[in-house]
Order: C-alpha cells, then structure tokens, then sequence
C-alpha cells in the first residue's frame, strides 16, 4: 500500500538536502540522486517540491532513466490531486517486475 501524498506537502520538500519531484501520479524522493544525475542537480532543483512530468517527457529520457526513476517513488498522489497519466503505471509495474525477490 502507498502512501498518499497531496501536491501541497510535495511542495515542501523542495531544497537539495530534502528534494521530492512529482512525475505523473507519484511521488518521487530523489534527494539521494540529485548530484548524480546525468543532466545535473541544477536542472532537477528547478523542480523541486513540484511536478516534472512535463520536462522529464521533454527531454526523451531513455527506458534506464524511467526505470531509475522507479527506485525513488515513496507513493502517490491523492485521488484529488491526479494528472491521471499513464506512463507512471507502466513505471510501476516495471519495478514490480524488477525490483520483487
Ligand atoms: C528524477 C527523475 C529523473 C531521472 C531518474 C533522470 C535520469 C536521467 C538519465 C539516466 C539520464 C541519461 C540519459 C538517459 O538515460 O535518458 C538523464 C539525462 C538528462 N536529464 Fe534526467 N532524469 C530525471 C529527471 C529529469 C528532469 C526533471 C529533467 C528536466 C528537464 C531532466 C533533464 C535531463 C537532461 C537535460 C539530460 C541530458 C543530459 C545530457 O545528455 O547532457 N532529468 N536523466
């Protein structure tokens, strides 16, 4: 079960030592992939504490990146507050898939 998070308390996370971004209709904690990210932290900071679906599609990032992206998810949105956007999905069953023992 995952937790639930509204936009607002996204928000509040939004400074390099404490960093969540939202991509699609989850919540993503990637305060601990900041300074390794290929494209740099500066650019992820811009969207701190808010939704980067939009550039994160932008820039056509590569199937690695997104299941990447799945090892940092801490939940989901709440029902209000849903893009209902379907890549997401595909994201986590692919971590259910990779990342199930
Ligand atoms: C937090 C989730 C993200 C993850 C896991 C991620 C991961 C990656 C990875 C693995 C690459 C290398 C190329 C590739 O495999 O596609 C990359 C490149 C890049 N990313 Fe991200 N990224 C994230 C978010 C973002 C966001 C929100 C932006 C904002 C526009 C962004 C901008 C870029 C850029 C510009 C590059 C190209 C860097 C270059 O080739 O010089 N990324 N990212």
């Amino acid at each position: 079960m995952s937790a639930i998070f509204t936009r607002k308390e996204v928000n509040m996370h939004c400074s390099d030592d404490d960093c969540w971004i939202i991509y699609g209709d989850y919540v993503y904690d990637i305060t601990d992939f900041l300074y390794t990210h290929p494209g740099g932290a500066e650019i992820l900071l811009e969207y701190a504490g808010g939704d980067a679906t939009d550039a994160f599609e932008s820039v056509g990032h590569s199937i690695d990146a997104r299941v990447m992206l799945a090892k940092y998810e801490i939940g989901i949105l709440h029902d209000d507050d849903r893009s209902t956007f379907i890549i997401p999905q595909f994201i986590s069953q692919a971590k259910k898939f990779l990342f199930s023992s």
